[in-house]
């Protein structure tokens, strides 16, 4: 048993030998028992990553371990919906359900796996390619779950599910984590969504890892202040409310030794949002930033600098 459910060191991931990295130089260590959420822009490197710890992917250089071991010996643990949701087209339902029983001898949870086929109204004689998108998803994350997985790897889970089917499985997938201490690690691009759900959270962007940490430690770590700047602050020659983006802290002297992630100047009016380096000035105004606001600052400013542990702690097998 291990405490840790995730863990990569330097880890990088490049496809072909000319081709561009996908993923590179990528540091964390996931605690077990922690929804993660893993958000970014399209082709940051979400489903590599994913691919990378269910052990479909091998890493070109550094190293990730699952539960403690590599990603292949881990594979009985770890349950991968992938975005695509690859089934067999041709299988019902009900067969592919027996087929996730055949291959998890042992482990197979088949009411769990046909509780979450039956609250979707399927049909189990339906075969899989007469089903929608979101019908789809629903059997993938059946079989998923079938397995009694310590660790959930879920690339988009809920993007073509209804709101009332992302609100159930939702649901369904907290309350396995809450009742078996499953890690899950779902890529995501509604932040809005993870904020209620997700404990944990990693950033990635242009193939890097740019935040990672408990959710509550990130958005303890920065914090929204607004003020009236001095003579320094760029004031419209004309008088107007534009504001523009100023993401570097040279000229906005206020915001010195802090780091900024982002800056705007409306007129006199500073706001940012920062990593107080220590205590920040009396007149400032400050409030505590919101998780999509966090991600979205850092999304918005793709120099602003990286906040993740040095090391992780169990990345060794
Ligand atoms: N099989 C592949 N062959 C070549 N390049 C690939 C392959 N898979 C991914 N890439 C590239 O790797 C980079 C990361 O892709 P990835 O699919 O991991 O991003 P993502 O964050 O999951 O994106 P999205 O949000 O759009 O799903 C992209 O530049 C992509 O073009």
């Amino acid at each position: 048993m291990t405490d840790t459910a995730m863990a990569a060191t330097a880890l990088g991931k490049r496809f072909g030998r000319r081709g561009g990295w996908a993923l590179r130089d990528c540091t964390f260590r996931l605690p077990a028992g922690r929804v993660c959420a893993v958000v970014g822009p399209n082709g940051a490197g979400k489903s590599t990553l994913l691919a990378l710890a269910a052990g479909l992917l091998a890493p070109t250089e550094g190293r990730i371990t699952v539960l403690g071991t590599d990603p292949a010996s881990a594979r009985a643990r770890v349950g991968y919906v992938a975005q695509d949701k690859p089934l067999y087209p041709q299988l019902t339902v009900a067969e592919t359900l027996r087929v996730g029983a055949d291959l998890n001898p042992g482990r197979w949870d088949a009411e769990t796996a046909e509780r979450i086929v039956s609250a979707g109204d399927l049909d189990p004689r339906k075969k899989i390619r007469s089903l929608s998108g979101g019908q789809r998803t629903r059997v993938a994350l059946a079989l998923a779950f079938g397995k009694r997985p310590e660790l959930l790897l879920l690339d988009e889970p809920m993007a073509d599910l209804d709101p009332l089917a992302r609100h159930e499985l939702m649901g369904t997938l907290m309350a396995r984590a809450a009742q078996h201490g499953t890690t899950i690690v779902m890529s995501s691009h509604v932040v809005a969504e993870l904020e209620d759900s997700c404990d944990y959270l990693l950033l990635v962007g242009g193939g890097r890892v740019r935040l990672a940490g408990e959710i509550d430690d990130l958005l303890a770590a920065h914090t929204r202040v607004s003020t009236t700047t001095g003579s320094t602050g760029p004031t419209p020659a004309d008088g107007s409310a534009d504001s523009a983006p100023d993401n570097t802290p040279d000229g906005l002297p206020e915001l010195a030794p802090h780091t900024v992630v982002e800056s705007r100047v409306t007129g006199r009016q500073l706001t940012a949002l920062v990593r107080p380096a220590g205590p920040l000035a009396d007149d400032w105004r400050t409030s505590a930033p919101s998780l999509e606001e966090l991600v979205l600052a850092y999304l918005r400013n793709p120099q602003a600098a990286p906040l993740t542990p040095a090391e992780p702690e169990e990345a060794a097998v």
